[in-house]
């Protein structure tokens, strides 16, 4: 079932009988009025997300219950229905605030792309609201992806512990988000999540960052300054980049782990702290321990819980939620509405690879929102490589399966009875030796145009 509730105006039963079966297929939610005044009395009762209402209809025509619906119901989207003879009114109609309209004998699936396009649109309406009134709104942590639930599932658990935990990933993938996901859950959220990019530092200016120093203990040192270690007490510290850590430095960051105090450059004095570590690494450990690099009892020391974040090539089920996601994030942030994506661009968004993971991703939709100036996402702005990349994918010719054979046969003589019987649906589903129900349902399926109809 698709949260979307659809009401379908029309005088005639044969259409909004069409139109309901054909929706509820899909899983909408349908409502029928057979008036214009009906439905603004539905209105009234139940809220509704769009209304298709016929153009021409006795008694109050789809114009006037357009220009009725768009003064009392700001969020109801609303698309005309109208036959080749009136699209000037349709068009009228778009003037006066139709989302869009649809020509009767076209093929349904034009009028479920129209539906598709509402649907995301109340998407990123609904996203934009929650991240203005949640504070928690900064990433997107749910998921619809196996493997990162389940991870999900250990990094909660485990955020109820003092365990070391490592977090491994490519880069981009999230792990310092991860970290602080961890630490919100953790009983520690109300004290200092800090952390320290290991790879940024020197070795000697690397280790008085973690461990601070005395005035004097080396040339430049012109004051004492506490390091991450103390900043971190009674809360999280993150060592991101672990692996980059040089091997003298190393052995100091074991020992403090493992008696929970250290002391400051240029002092003896051990200082005690209660803290959670938490490490992150793009590097493979193992390697680095064969090499020579990374000392294996500190692994063993970080790596109580080893948690795998996974690409997002890998959790493409998730792609659609973080573009909803980063763009009412950034339309938040920029003050700027946007209302959709343009025709192809989510095909686009959806198949490309993402090298750099989510941190490429929220790039790209940033530059698109920068970009735009009409409320909508355009292809042209997608960087110069992806739009090659999604052009080289395209496959120049396709096979047919079997089944696609038999359909178009099927939709084919469909086609051809609807034509003989003037486009009575009643008259051909007898014919076919179907019911009207799955008539419709076929219609609908294959897109057949009744152009025959004589409404
Ligand atoms: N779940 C998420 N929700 C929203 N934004 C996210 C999420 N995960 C990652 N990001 C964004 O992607 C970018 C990279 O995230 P992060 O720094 O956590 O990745 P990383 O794996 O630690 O990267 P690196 O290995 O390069 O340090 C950040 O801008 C972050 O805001």
């Amino acid at each position: 079932m698709i949260d979307f509730k659809i009401l379908v105006v029309d005088d005639e039963e044969e259409y909004t009988d069409a139109y309901s079966l054909i929706l509820s297929n899909i899983g909408y939610t349908v409502l029928v009025s057979s008036s214009g005044e009906e439905c603004l009395k539905l209105l009234e009762a139940v809220n509704v997300d769009a209304v298709i209402t016929d153009i021409k209809m006795a008694g109050m025509d789809g114009l006037e219950l357009l220009q009725k619906i768009k003064e009392s119901y700001d969020l109801c989207e609303v698309i005309m229905v109208t036959g080749y003879g009136s699209i000037k009114s349709a068009i009228q109609a778009m003037k006066q605030g139709a989302f869009g309209y649809f020509i009767k004998g076209e093929s349904p699936d034009l009028l479920l792309l129209e539906i598709e396009k509402l649907v995301k649109m109340k998407k990123l309406k609904e996203m934009a609201l929650k991240m203005k009134t949640s504070p928690c709104a900064e990433y997107m942590i749910h998921t619809k992806n196996k493997s990162f639930s389940n991870l999900l599932h250990i990094a909660q658990k485990a955020s109820q512990s003092d365990s070391n935990i490592l977090i491994l990933g490519e880069s981009g993938t999230g792990k310092e988000v991860l970290a602080k996901f961890i630490h919100h859950e953790s009983q520690r959220a109300g004290n200092p999540f800090i952390p320290v990019n290991c790879q940024m530092f020197s070795d000697g200016v690397l280790e008085s960052e973690l461990f601070g120093h005395e005035k004097g203990a080396f040339t430049g040192a012109i004051e004492r300054r506490i390091g991450r270690f103390e900043e971190a007490d009674s809360g999280t510290l993150f060592l991101d980049e672990v692996g980059e850590i040089p091997l003298s430095t190393q052995a100091k960051l074991l020992r403090a782990l493992e008696n929970r105090s250290f002391e400051r450059l240029g002092s003896n004095k051990p200082i005690h702290v209660n803290i959670r570590i938490i490490s992150a690494t793009n590097r493979i450990l193992e390697d680095a321990i064969k090499s020579g690099i990374f000392r294996e009892d500190l692994l063993y020391r970080i790596n109580t819980i080893t948690l795998h974040i996974p690409p997002l090539r890998e959790r493409k089920e998730d792609l659609d939620a973080f573009i909803g996601f980063f763009v009412a994030k950034f339309q938040m942030e920029m003050k700027k509405e946007i209302n959709g994506l343009e025709d192809g661009l989510s095909e686009i968004l959806i198949n490309y690879d993402y090298p750099g993971n989510i941190r490429e991703l929220r790039n790209i939709i940033e530059r698109l929102v920068v970009l735009s100036d009409d409320k909508t996402l355009h292809k042209k702005h997608l960087p110069d490589s992806m739009r090659e990349t999604s052009s080289i994918n395209t496959p120049i010719a396709t096979v047919k399966s079997l089944k696609e054979i038999r359909e178009e046969a099927e939709a084919a003589y469909i086609t051809s009875i609807l034509k003989d019987c003037g486009g009575n649906v009643s008259k051909t589903a007898k014919l076919l030796d179907l019911s009207r129900r799955q008539l419709f349902n076929k219609i609908s399926d294959y897109g057949i145009k009744n152009q025959y109809s004589n409404k």
